[in-house]
């Protein structure tokens, strides 16, 4: 079953067109990444997910309710974090967690939450003390204290060291095991890639690419990449070059271990040694970048 649907959703701020006729559907208990650079229109998508602003065209369903007519329904079975987090600086970590509990019917134990998102041994810090990686862990908690059927997630990890961004993958990846539908956005390429079943990334308020995370990767050219021997010039070599950084030659291909074994058997038959040979399929960041310097081409085409 779909447990998030966006249909045509197009939301403007005044004149300025932030989200311009998008569609995606997520289904239950998958992790969804929604991606793109700074200003794409993720957040306001999400703000209309979780029914904080209205759309302009375009319908958005969330277990089948409509975030802003069916608001406290689509509340109840939703959880989110938000990239600003409205704290009370001079409460500590477990009162923080009380409060919120009073708002929440049949809320996740305390003790819990905290053990949950590692943050057990904060519960009697003051929150003006917390470190910023350990403030989005504690809005991590307040999202998961009504066991949400929907998490929506912006951000999730901006600030954390690599433990606890390992640490909180793992949170997620168990609730997504556990059934609870994840939307996520994030800048870390990596952390998506890792994380999220499919994807969508933004541009301008479009989507520009959307699918299944392994086989929209899988669709991509792979990358070989090494340092270019000493005598021998990009154009001597048996496979294409894409591009030369400093010494190390780059060869984007679809199939990038044939493209290595043609390279190596090129290589053998001259007695030359491949330094540095790096050979492994696409990556985000390279889905990234090359629609990046599709646009770029664009432009100098226009
Ligand atoms: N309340 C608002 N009034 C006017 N413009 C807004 C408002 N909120 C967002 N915008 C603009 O809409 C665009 C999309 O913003 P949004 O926050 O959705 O982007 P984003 O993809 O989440 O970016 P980031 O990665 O930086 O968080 C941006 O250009 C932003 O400046």
């Amino acid at each position: 079953m779909t447990a998030i649907q966006v249909d045509g959703l197009t939301k403007s701020y005044g004149d300025f067109v932030a989200v311009g006729g998008i569609s995606f559907d997520v289904p239950r208990g998958e992790i969804f990444a929604l991606l793109g650079r700074n200003g794409a229109g993720k957040t306001t998508t999400v703000e209309v997910l979780a029914g904080f602003q209205v759309p302009d065209e375009g319908t958005v369903r969330v277990l089948g309710l409509d975030p802003a007519r069916d608001r406290a329904k689509v509340r109840a079975s939703t959880g989110i974090m938000l990239q600003e987090a409205g704290f009370f600086p001079d409460l500590t970590v477990a009162q923080t967690v009380d409060a919120w509990r009073d708002f929440v019917a049949a809320p996740r134990p305390r003790a819990e939450t905290l053990e949950l998102t590692g943050l057990g041994a904060k519960a009697g810090t003051k929150v003006r003390q917390l470190s910023g990686g350990e403030k989005r862990r504690l809005d991590l908690a307040l999202a998961l204290l009504s066991r949400p059927d929907v998490l929506f997630l912006d951000e999730p990890t901006t600030g954390m060291d690599p433990e606890a961004r390992k640490h909180t993958w793992e949170v997620i990846r168990d609730l997504a095991g556990q059934g609870t539908t994840i939307l996520l956005t994030t800048h870390y390429l990596e952390e998506a890639q890792r994380l999220a079943t499919s994807m969508a990334i933004m541009d301008r308020g479009l989507i520009v690419a959307h699918g299944g995370m392994a086989e929209t990767l899988a669709s991509q050219a792979g990358r070989v990449a090494f340092e270019l021997p000493t005598a021998v010039a990009p154009e001597d070599l048996p496979i294409p070059v894409t591009s030369v950084e400093g010494r190390t030659a780059v060869c984007r291909a679809a199939d990038p271990d044939l493209a290595a074994q043609t390279l190596l058997g090129w290589a053998g038959e001259r007695g030359l040694r491949l330094r540095g040979l790096e050979v492994r399929t696409a990556t985000l960041e390279d889905l990234f970048l090359d629609l990046a310097a599709g646009e770029k081409n664009d432009k100098k085409v226009a």
